[in-house]
Parts: C-alpha cells; sequence; structure tokens
C-alpha cells in the first residue's frame, strides 16, 4: 500500500490559519511488511526518528495505539521547516495509515477533525486531505472546512536554505491586535474569498498583499518576502506572500507570467531553490 500526501501552502496572504493550498510535491509512505518493531527507512538524515518515534508512527499510534508494527518506506519532495506543510503530510499520513491498517472506516471529516487538533490549526491538514484550495475554521472543537475550486494559476516558490520552525515563527507573532485594524484585515480577507470565488484575478492579487495579520510581524525572519516584492516591482505577476509560517516565499503568477519570475528569482538568489509548483486538485490518497 502506498500512502500519497501532497504538500500544502497556509495562509495565502490575509487567510492566517485559515487558508491553504495542495501543490503537487509528494510524501509517498509505502508499506513493505510486518515487522517486530516499527522501522521508517526516511530520506531526511538522523534527526529525524526511523522509529516508533517518527511523526507518521506517532500519529498513528496516538489513534491507533494496537497498530501491529510494520517496516515502512518513506520518499519525499517536500523540504523539511520551509512552509510547505511538511509537519501536516507526516499527520494525514500517520492517520491514513492507522485507518487503512487497523480498518478504522474514518471519513475524510473524521480525518479532519484528528489532523486538526494534532496539527493545531487546519489550514494545512484540510487541503492536504481535501486537495485543492480549503478554508477552514477550528474552535478548538471541531473544524468546518469547505473546499474550493482555485483559479488555474502557478505557484513560484523561492525555498530558503535555511529551516525555519513553525513554533519559532508563531513566536514573533503579537498576543493582541488592535481592534479597527483586525476589522480591516477581516474584510480583506472576506473580498479575497469573493475574489477568489469569482476568478477576479486582478483583485485577488491586490488581497493577497494585504495581510496585518501574520507577515508584519514575520518580516524580520524572512526578510526574503519584501525583497522578492521588490524585486518583482517590474515583473507580472499575480501576487507574492508568505508561504505557511515561512521561510518559504511564493509567488503566484499567470501561465504566460511563470518563465519570467522563474528568471527573475534564480537571477537575484544565489543560493535556495526556485521551484514551480502547480494546484493538487485530489489531496492524499491510497495505492493498494
Ligand atoms: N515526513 C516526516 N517524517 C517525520 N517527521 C516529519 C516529517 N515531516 C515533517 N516532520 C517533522 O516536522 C517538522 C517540521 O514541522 P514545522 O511545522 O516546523 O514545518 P512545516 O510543517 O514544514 O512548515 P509549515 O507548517 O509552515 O508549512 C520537521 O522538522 C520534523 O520534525
Ligand atoms: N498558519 C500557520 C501555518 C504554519 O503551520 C502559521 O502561519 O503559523
Amino acid at each position: 500500500m502506498k500512502i500519497i500526501v501532497p504538500a500544502t501552502s497556509a495562509n495565502l496572504g490575509p487567510g492566517f490559519d485559515s487558508l491553504g493550498i495542495a501543490l503537487n510535491s509528494f510524501l509517498v509512505v509505502e508499506t513493505l511488511e510486518p515487522a517486530n518493531e516499527w522501522r521508517v527507512d526516511h530520506p531526511f538524515g538522523p534527526k529525524v526518528p526511523s522509529n516508533q518515534y517518527n511523526l507518521v508512527v506517532r500519529t498513528a499510534l496516538a489513534i491507533k495505539p494496537d497498530l501491529a508494527p510494520q517496516h515502512l518506506k518513506v520518499t519525499s519532495n517536500i523540504p523539511l521547516a520551509r512552509g510547505l506543510g511538511s509537519s501536516s503530510s507526516a499527520i494525514v499520513a500517520g492517520l491514513i495509515l492507522a485507518n487503512e491498517l487497523g480498518a478504522m472506516g474514518l471519513d475524510q471529516t473524521m480525518l479532519l477533525q484528528l489532523a486538526t487538533r494534532l496539527e493545531g490549526h487546519p489550514d494545512n491538514v484540510a487541503p492536504a486531505i481535501l486537495g485543492d484550495f480549503s478554508v477552514a475554521t477550528y474552535d478548538e472543537d471541531w473544524c468546518d472546512a469547505v473546499k474550493m475550486d482555485f483559479p488555474k494559476l502557478d505557484f513560484v516558490a523561492y525555498i530558503p536554505d535555511k529551516e525555519l520552525r513553525t513554533k519559532e515563527s508563531r513566536e514573533a507573532l503579537p498576543s493582541k491586535l488592535d481592534y479597527p485594524k483586525a476589522i480591516h484585515t477581516g474584510s480583506v480577507g472576506n473580498v479575497y474569498i469573493a475574489a477568489i470565488a469569482s476568478k477576479n484575478i486582478e483583485l485577488m492579487g491586490r488581497m493577497m498583499i494585504r495581510d496585518e495579520f501574520h507577515e508584519p510581524y514575520r518580516l524580520k525572519l524572512v526578510p526574503e518576502l519584501e525583497e522578492i516584492r521588490q524585486v518583482l516591482q517590474h515583473t507580472a505577476h499575480v501576487g507574492t506572500y508568505l508561504s505557511g509560517a515561512g521561510p518559504t516565499v511564493m509567488t503566484v503568477t499567470q501561465k504566460q507570467e511563470t518563465d519570467q519570475v522563474v528568471a527573475r528569482l534564480q537571477t537575484h538568489f544565489s543560493t535556495g531553490e526556485v521551484r514551480v509548483m502547480h494546484i493538487d486538485r485530489l489531496g492524499a490518497r491510497v495505492i493498494k
């Protein structure tokens, strides 16, 4: 059995902890054979456990403690701690592993509840499970998420060579937000969703860059966000936002704009990776 879970890019500007999109880099977890102890062959090096403490296995055991140990093979092109939803993909894969091997019969709604509880917010796990673009809210007890058809656009990721843990990036956020500012950013988010729903790309791009919930506070951790906005000032594109907690900076482009944006970023940065990503409309799937 192979479990395939897409990468995800969260927030998309003013959608902090709510909006996310599934993209075509993938975590693949393959079951090889039953074993005496959990064993995970993976490409992430010694910092990531290869036994029952691996996040995929820990998640599976959290919901099915009596699951029989397996030898697993993990492959992935989702970089760790870069703002492309690596932890969510591992959590979703772990839940599906337990669901399949333990014949638990969990549907997508229950998987979403469990994944959100484990990750703490729904913006990566919802699109990882549902695919495409999702708009979600979580009240510490229940997650409601709506899958939407995102306009057919490209996502050009600039993935810096450095890791940034979500935990560290969240510590940069304020504990309180000014009331008029919160109301204003809420209204920007509303117009943003309406623009996405009506496929008004120009309006969508203008709202994408007007977040006040998190990006201004994270600029000191990811100065590349402002830098890329400057670099692309005279290059046609839809908008640029901080992907998840960073440090990846995402630029959304129309197909005819993509090559120019890639060329501009590749010329500007001597380190890191520029990756063109496409929307994964399906979300997590299992091949038996
Ligand atoms: N496939 C995996 N197997 C085991 N552990 C993983 C896997 N993917 C991620 N992790 C764990 O999750 C950590 C990264 O989680 P973190 O939330 O900081 O970043 P992220 O999920 O990549 O980014 P973001 O949530 O901003 O999109 C890794 O350092 C590792 O400990
Ligand atoms: N909404 C989350 C996504 C990263 O997990 C954040 O920006 O911290």
